[in-house]
């Protein structure tokens, strides 16, 4: 591909996350964080889901979002998660690519061979912090641009949709934030996708101020107040992320089972805090395997 920048490809808006969009008004997100989460996302009956890079940190190295979690790390729990919900549309958390331009890329190549169809891709300096924590920093508007247009460039026909975040809004305010978004657009970003709105007001602005795809994340204690997609339709997003709805509730019940077995030693007067031993097998899919094993013992010869 020649030239980077504005038109490149982003018009056509062909990809698989273009059509659910299409189809049905703000695409609504799960986080996930585990092929076990991404299968379960995918029986429930959702069509895309969010690799969260704070869930992934938590349940794959039991660290914080804080910038510890490598692209490698990020690309191998993407193989498993789409190999266990294969129909899924899975967009990746890719928090500030891996480096340079050239690392953005080889990245965005690995997610395609991994069978994501999408990253967020954001601007934060690495190491990066969770969107809504304190301290967080982001390196000149321009630098993460060149990052966007060495993805457009490197994702070429595949069917992939690039998300580009900024992060800019809790270091330099809103009106930052949504230049960069434009700027982030104008370099190839598919959609953008300003991070941590502080109020509806806010929100309205990001509508009226940033062009094209927009997208919304919602983190129950964050800094943006939670909203339906009714709500985010009216208003004027597309996308919306609920990137940590399901590591917090894994979470909790973790938590209380914990405790129940620590405390009383025995699970027999709590097994209402846990799925049946048929209900798990259900959502593992395990009669597709007795089905599969059927098939190839037809295949032994007998002696
Ligand atoms: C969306 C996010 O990037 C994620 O990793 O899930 C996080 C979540 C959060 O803020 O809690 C983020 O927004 O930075
Ligand atoms: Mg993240």
């Amino acid at each position: 591909m020649g030239s980077i920048g504005a038109s490149n490809n982003v018009a056509q808006g062909n990809t698989t996350m273009h059509r659910l969009i299409a189809e049905e008004g703000p695409v609504l997100m799960p986080g996930i964080q585990d092929a076990f989460s991404a299968a379960i996302a995918a029986k429930t009956g959702f069509k895309a889901c969010f690799v969260s890079g704070f869930g992934v940190s938590a349940a794959l190295l039991g660290l914080p979002d804080f910038g510890l979690l490598t692209t490698t790390e990020v690309t191998q729990a993407t193989r498993r998660i789409t190999a266990a919900a294969p129909d899924l549309c899975v967009i990746v958390d890719g928090d500030t690519g891996g480096g340079g331009p050239l690392n953005v890329q080889r990245f965005i190549k690995e997610l395609i061979r991994a069978g994501a169809k999408g990253v967020f891709l954001e601007d934060q300096v690495w190491p990066k912090k969770c969107g809504h924590m304190r301290g967080k920093m982001v390196v000149p508007a321009e630098e993460h641009a060149l990052k966007i247009a060495a993805a457009r460039e490197a994702i070429g026909d595949a069917d992939f949709f690039l998300v580009a975040r900024t992060d800019a809004r809790a270091p330099h305010g809103l009106q930052e934030a949504i230049r960069r978004a434009n700027l982030y657009r104008e370099a190839g970003a598919d959609a953008t996708f300003v991070e941590a709105p502080a109020n509806i007001e806010e929100l309205k602005e990001v509508v009226r101020d940033v062009k094209g795809l927009r997208i919304a994340n919602m983190i129950e204690g964050g800094k943006t107040p939670l909203h339906t997609p009714a709500e985010f339709k009216e208003l004027g997003f597309h996308l919306i992320a609920h990137s940590l709805s399901t590591i917090y509730a894994t979470t909790k019940a973790l938590v209380e089972i914990m405790k129940v077995l620590k405390d009383k030693g025995t699970t027999r007067d709590d097994l209402d805090k846990m799925v049946t031993f048929s209900e798990f097998n259900d959502m593992i899919s395990l009669e597709s395997w007795y089905e599969m094993e059927s098939k190839f013992k037809n295949f032994i010869p007998k002696a």
